[in-house]
């Protein structure tokens, strides 16, 4: 099942590209870089905001996040830091991406390239219900790794 959605979208330079989906099933729309001058050399463990051109409309009730592409990462070490990067629906700012070069090469990043991925998702809301005492649960506060190997 796809659900469609329309999101108004303006490219603010004219370098700026409409996000591809690259599949028919993908989830990400990928993202390109879009910036003047020259390319923008991550040094090694360094970051960078990265422009992408581009600002969205998203409807009430939705959120895009801003994800790695796995073969950036896989092939170079580049990931999206801030991973998975929350675009809110009432954002209207340019969509910036930042990304942290983990590896020990420089790894240039030129306006065109693409750079991350977004993916829309609903959101729920939480309304805040104080209370003294939650009900019980097996697990209760177990975590980080309570439950072994
Ligand atoms: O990777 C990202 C993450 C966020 N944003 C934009 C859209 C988002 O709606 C806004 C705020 O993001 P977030 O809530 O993560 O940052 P904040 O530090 O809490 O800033 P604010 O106080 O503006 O909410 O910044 C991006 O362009 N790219
Ligand atoms: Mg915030």
């Amino acid at each position: 099942m796809v659900i469609d959605v329309q999101i108004r979208i303006v490219l603010l330079t004219e370098r700026a590209k409409l996000p591809e989906y690259k599949s028919t099933g993908a989830a990400g729309a990928d993202l390109f870089a879009a910036f003047d001058g020259p390319p923008i050399t991550l040094a090694p463990k360094a970051r960078a905001i990265i422009l992408t051109g581009i600002a969205l409309e998203i409807p009430a009730g939705a959120e895009a996040q801003i994800r790695p592409r796995s073969g950036s990462t896989a092939n170079h070490g580049i990931i999206v830091l801030n991973s998975p990067g929350t675009i809110d629906s009432d954002y209207r700012g340019e969509i910036k991406v930042i990304l942290f070069n983990t590896s020990d090469a420089p790894f240039p990043v030129n306006s065109g390239d693409r750079i991350a991925q977004i993916v829309f998702a609903p959101v729920l809301r939480a309304q805040f219900d104080q209370t003294d005492d939650l009900p019980h649960s097996l697990r209760g506060g177990g975590g980080f790794g309570s439950t072994g190997q």
